[in-house]
């Protein structure tokens, strides 16, 4: 074999043919020595302990037997056939059965030699059976590098009629240790190695694959874990670095008549301390000479919109335009009425731009924006149509859940010389963890603290059949002059029903909540957006009492008078939607509620998500168990994929050991920034030699 390289192909490897080869590639992205070396079991099994036919009981579940296969046959099905072995120990009978791949495993399998068969039991009437066992004759048994626990890798179950078994990959695996063990270049410094405590990369190499106890093979997963999460952070980290010494922005160098007018007369309420600090985070930023990158959090109703538009005066101040970026044109629309309403008293020209504006209007804002005249646009994806062209847009706010592309976002300053200073908002808390991750090249801003006099939101969760009294509360509720939302699913694929759910559920609050006493307003997709804004509009006025609506109203709508939200179907619903659609209410300095209704039947995660509910009201612990529950994939989109798609770390689960990275990350950087000119530190080859090969590297970059 050639010389250990991680980026020789894999069909050197000594029983790696072509076609082996080509199957490694498709089915598991194994290309090279390194992917294999690094495609890691995903769990051990005991694999010291041998069982009598006899012996089994119809509850015991992972078992190994050495016996001999005494008689095959295939048995013809309704599609295709089924292989069928009968296996003999001595002490008894069972059958090893296979449903896929029954050409392919006939012919290798041999009669009357001593087998080790391993795999999950599975009792019929008294008899034991396995179906697509792992085989191995007992004479390969004994030659083979073994290990206590014996690794499980991953998918390898459904590649068992394509000869990519389990122990093909243990041997390919092993192999490869015969050949280079201890060959293995090393990644991390000798100072972290020896700071953290880490075995060698050979060592943590060996022992994931071939665990020599379950103390070395937690060592080997530290280790990996570790590296795997530090060459993520130290490629965020330089990516945030050099941008701040590259990438120049507008120094926003004065605060003005525009930050101050507003700030001394019209601001509605002192801002709260976390508002404060995040305020002087982002001026800051926009004051010095780089570029502004930064993620706002802050939890439903900690008063955002304030910041934002604060951020924006500032940029007034300074002679550059301002724009907000909203996902919808609801959300849009708000921000648009709730900005010209705080600067009502104030002369600054604000407009409104989505999908929906007519073409005469349409000209009117391009050419003012065009001239200047126009400073604050607010709008959907509209903003980013080449048409649109800004004179001199300082500021973008892009209010989010999930992040724009780069490349959309960089439309939004075609016309610039330089880029804009951007500010992300999320709308729904994202745990510390995934936000190192995915956000770790932004800076990060959290409001942490609610604005003063808001009561917790009491949340229940009731059953459909309680239907009449929770329509007694709503009445009791608009007694008190408060105003109620009712929120039903939309689900894409079965549109159609919740459309019908929707209307079945309007027309029984219709008939419980009589005209005229009773006024309601109701909001779909399917509606207009002029319509649904007269509606929206007659709530927010309080000229509707009940608002039915679909998830159309999920993010940031705020009409802080309405303290009841019920949730219909709440089961159907993730739990970072369940928190936003929450956040509606609980605006003002009402007792707010939120009710969520569903049938009886519920799945455990449902349970959880609707118990998680009504036991806090933090959205960072609620982003917590969404993301234990759904996983950081599903959480982030598609899009975050390259960061997200970790070969061994979980994020979920190794916050610590990413905290950790992240700071050694950051020292490191500290120390040597380009990662290149520091030719006497020992790690300096190791960066570079990274760079270049590791598929994590390659997956980010
Ligand atoms: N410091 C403050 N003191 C009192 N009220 C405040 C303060 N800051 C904001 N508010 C009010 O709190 C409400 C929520 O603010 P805002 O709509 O900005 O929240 P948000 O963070 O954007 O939340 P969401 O993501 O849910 O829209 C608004 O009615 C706003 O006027």
């Amino acid at each position: 074999m050639p010389p250990y390289n991680s980026n020789t192909s894999i069909s050197y490897l000594k029983g790696v043919g072509p076609s082996r080869a080509d199957l490694l590639k498709k089915e598991l992205g194994i290309r090279t020595f390194g992917d294999l070396i690094n495609f890691f079991p995903n769990r051990y099994i005991d694999r010291t302990q041998f069982y009598k036919i006899n012996e089994l009981q119809p509850n015991t579940s992972e078992i190994q037997v050495v016996g001999k296969i005494s008689n095959i046959k295939t048995v013809k099905q309704k599609r295709g056939s089924r292989l069928v072995a009968t296996f003999v120990d001595g002490t008894g009978t069972m059958e090893l059965v296979w449903f896929r791949g029954v050409k392919w495993i006939k012919e290798n399998l041999k009669v009357n030699v001593p087998y080790v068969v391993f795999g999950k039991a599975t009792s019929f009437n008294r008899a034991f059976n396995i179906a697509h066992p792992e085989m191995e004759l007992v004479s390969e048994y004994k030659r083979n590098l073994r290990s206590v626990m014996q690794p499980v890798y991953p998918s390898t179950e459904l590649l068992t009629n394509k000869g990519v078994t389990n122990r093909v990959i243990q041997k390919m695996m092993q192999s490869l240790f015969e050949e280079y063990k201890g060959k293995f270049q090393e990644t991390l410094s000798s100072s972290i190695l020896k700071d953290e405590g880490f075995i060698s990369k050979s060592e943590a190499y060996f022992n994931i694959h071939f665990p020599k106890s379950q103390e070395l093979l937690t060592k080997a997963e530290q280790r990996l874990k570790f590296e795997e999460l530090f060459y993520i952070q130290l490629q965020l980290i330089r990516k945030k670095m050099i941008h701040k010494s590259k990438i120049k922005g507008y120094p926003f160098e004065q605060i003005g008549k525009y930050f101050n007018t507003f700030y001394n007369d019209y601001l509605p309420f002192d801002l709260t301390n976390a508002q404060k600090r995040v305020l002087k985070e982002i001026r800051a930023d926009v004051a010095s000479n780089a570029q502004m990158n930064r993620l706002l959090q802050g939890d439903v109703g900690s008063g955002k919109t304030i910041v934002a538009l604060l951020t924006m005066l500032i940029g007034l101040d300074n002679g550059y335009q301002a724009a907000i970026m909203a996902p919808t044109e609801i959300l849009a629309t708000q921000h648009y009425n709730a900005i010209n309403s705080l600067l009502e008293e104030m002369d600054v020209h604000v407009e409104l731009l989505t999908g929906s504006v007519k073409a005469k209007k349409r000209r009117e804002i391009h050419a003012a924006l065009e001239s200047g005249e126009l400073k604050i646009l607010i709008g959907t994806h509209a903003l980013i149509e080449d048409k649109v062209k800004f004179q001199n847009l300082g500021i973008a706010i892009i209010d989010e859940q999930h992040r724009f592309g780069v490349e959309q976002r960089s439309k939004l300053w075609q016309k610039n010389e330089l880029p804009p200073h951007v500010l992300v908002m999320t709308a729904t808390p994202i745990p510390r963890t995934l936000a190192m991750s995915v956000y770790g090249d932004l800076d990060i801003s959290v409001i942490d603290e609610l604005p003063p006099g808001r009561k917790e939101i009491a949340t229940a969760h009731r059953f459909d059949s309680n239907r009449l009294s929770v329509f007694k509360f709503m009445k009791d509720e608009i007694a008190k002059g408060r105003q109620v939302y009712v929120v039903y699913p939309l689900i894409q694929e079965s549109e159609k029903m919740d459309y019908k759910d929707l209307m079945d559920g309007y027309e029984s609050i219709a008939r419980e909540f009589p005209l005229p006493k009773f006024q309601i307003s109701i909001v779909h997709g399917k509606m207009k957006p002029e319509d649904k804004e007269y509606e929206m509009q007659r709530f927010i006025k309080g000229e509707t009492q009940i608002m039915v609506a679909t998830t159309v109203i999920e993010v940031g709508v705020n009409v802080p008078n309405a303290s009841v939200m019920i949730i219909e179907s709440a089961e159907r619903f993730g739990l970072s939607q369940l928190h936003q659609l929450r956040g509606r209410v609980g605006r003002g300095a009402e007792q707010s509620y939120c009710i969520l209704m569903t049938s009886h039947k519920l799945s455990s995660e449902a349970k959880t998500r609707l118990e998680t509910m009504v036991k806090t009201t933090d959205g960072f612990e609620v982003a917590d168990v969404d993301l234990k529950l759904r996983g950081p994939g599903n959480i982030m989109g598609k899009q975050q994929s390259g960061v997200l798609n970790l070969k061994i770390a979980d994020i979920t689960k190794d916050s610590l050991l990413l905290s950790k990275a992240r700071a050694t990350a950051f020292n490191v950087l500290q120390v040597d920034p380009s990662l290149e000119l520091a030719d006497n530190l020992p790690i300096r080859k190791t960066y570079v030699g990274i760079q270049k090969n590791t598929a994590v590297w390659s997956n980010i970059s």
